[in-house]
């Protein structure tokens, strides 16, 4: 039996021990962090960095109250890095026999094409923009695409051309293998139906919707301002139990979807959709929380948000937005590309945090002017916490700002 060599630490500190082992370069990525029932979790080291590990000293630094040993365990399953590494090299692998069939010449520029990275509906792949590119792929046509959807172990294929800076965000869609573009996702036990030629879905924000399941909205009334085909409305309905949800939407494709979606999740009869532009809601005083999922921004939504929190107790606003760090606070390129040193990496995260810091605060005071101005009561806000969703490019980031509104009597 295989085994590979683990640090076995407390289930509470394994965060900080991962973060700790990745930035020294001793996390070894290939394989999954395995959960025990005894309440620790092993980390999955690289064999020849064992010997540098000094079990005292990491424990000084890290968590000294916690478990923290070297073990030997069975060779846990490959990690959702590893298994898109290894279906990247079967694709290379497909595609370049393919090539070489048709009497083509394989070169560098032809390999960069291949798609590293996807979205999986079930048995849909869409593949992004940036990726098979090349007038080669075209001319083969369905002979490629069926063998890289066999590799892929999936029936149809698909690539987003682009986003439509349209207000609906209409993904530009092409079939690239099979006919209905309609497709079922499930995540977090939640079913989400929709048509990838017609509406988006954020995949990229998976924490964030994980985090919105780990909230407590029962008693809650929320509204979530951009409501799509449903991807934070489910989870406050399906897994945070809020009351109700005003869910807004301005798009019919995505309207029907979201329409369809609460229905199949047995959840429609707690949901209220409102078709049309949100700034047009005739809704106030009515939220203790609101959702404004709008990237690169959700400013137009701030007035709305602020008419709807409730007049006597407040509420949560959940305030979504891309967050450039300027050029003087970023390290320079080479460093970036080498990521090379703990320092490094540990600069530009406080020069990022310094910038959300001050965009939070920011935005707190003008809500709270909105609020005034709105309400024509005081108002006291409060930041509760800053989420990081993805990072875009080494500069921009999607941030979610939790801001507690308090009416001041
Ligand atoms: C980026 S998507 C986000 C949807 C969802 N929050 C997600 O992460 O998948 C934004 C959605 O808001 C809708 N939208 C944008 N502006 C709107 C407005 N003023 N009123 C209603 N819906 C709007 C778009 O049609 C789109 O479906």
């Amino acid at each position: 039996m295989a085994v590979i060599p683990c640090l076995k630490v407390s289930q509470n500190h394994a965060h900080t021990y991962r973060q700790y082992l990745l930035t020294k370069g001793v996390l070894d990525r290939r394989y999954c962090a395995v959960k025990h029932a005894d309440g620790t979790v092993t980390l999955p080291v690289h064999a020849s960095a064992v010997t540098q590990l000094d079990m005292v000293a990491l424990k000084d630094c890290v968590a000294q109250e916690s478990i923290c040993e070297l073990v030997h365990i069975k060779t846990p399953p490959l990690s959702k890095k590893a298994k898109v590494k290894s279906v990247h090299q079967k694709i290379l692998e497909t595609v370049h026999a393919i090539l070489i069939s048709k009497g083509e010449t394989w070169s560098d520029d032809l390999e960069r094409d291949i798609p590293s990275r996807w979205q999986c509906h079930g048995d849909l792949v869409l593949f992004g923009e940036g990726c098979f590119t090349k007038a080669v792929w075209k001319e083969i046509g369905s002979e490629l695409w069926r063998s890289v959807a066999m590799t892929m172990g999936v029936k149809r294929l698909a690539q987003i051309e682009k986003i439509s800076q349209d207000g609906f965000r209409t993904p530009v869609v092409t079939m690239l293998l099979g006919e209905s573009s309609y497709v079922t996702h499930i995540d977090n036990h939640i079913r989400y139906e929709f048509d990838v030629t017609k509406c988006m879905f954020s995949s990229g924000n998976i924490t964030e919707k994980l985090r919105i399941a780990s909230f407590d909205c029962s008693d809650e009334t929320v509204v979530d301002l951009y409501a799509g085909i449903g991807y934070f409305t489910l989870p406050y309905l399906v897994h945070a139990k809020a009351t109700h949800v005003h869910a807004c939407e301005w798009n019919p494709d995505a309207v029907k979807a979201l329409q369809r979606n609460l229905e199949i999740n047995g959840v429609s009869d707690r949901c209220t959709v409102h078709s049309g532009d949100n700034r047009m809601l005739p809704l106030s005083d009515a939220a203790d929380r609101v959702n404004l999922g709008l990237i690169p921004s959700s400013e137009d939504g701030w007035p709305v948000a602020c008419r709807l929190l409730k007049r006597s107790t407040g509420g949560i606003l959940h305030i979504h937005q891309n967050i450039t760090t300027p050029l003087n606070l970023q390290p320079a390129e080479h460093s970036i590309a080498e990521s090379s040193t703990v320092n490094e990496c540990f600069l530009r995260n406080q020069g990022d945090k310094q910038v959300w810091a001050d965009w939070a605060s920011n935005t707190a005071k003008n809500i709270s002017t909105l609020l005034l101005d709105i309400t024509g009561d005081r108002w006291k806000t409060n930041i509760k916490h800053i989420e990081h969703v993805k990072t875009y490019a080494p500069h921009i980031n999607h941030v979610v700002l939790d801001l507690e509104c308090k009416p001041l009597r």
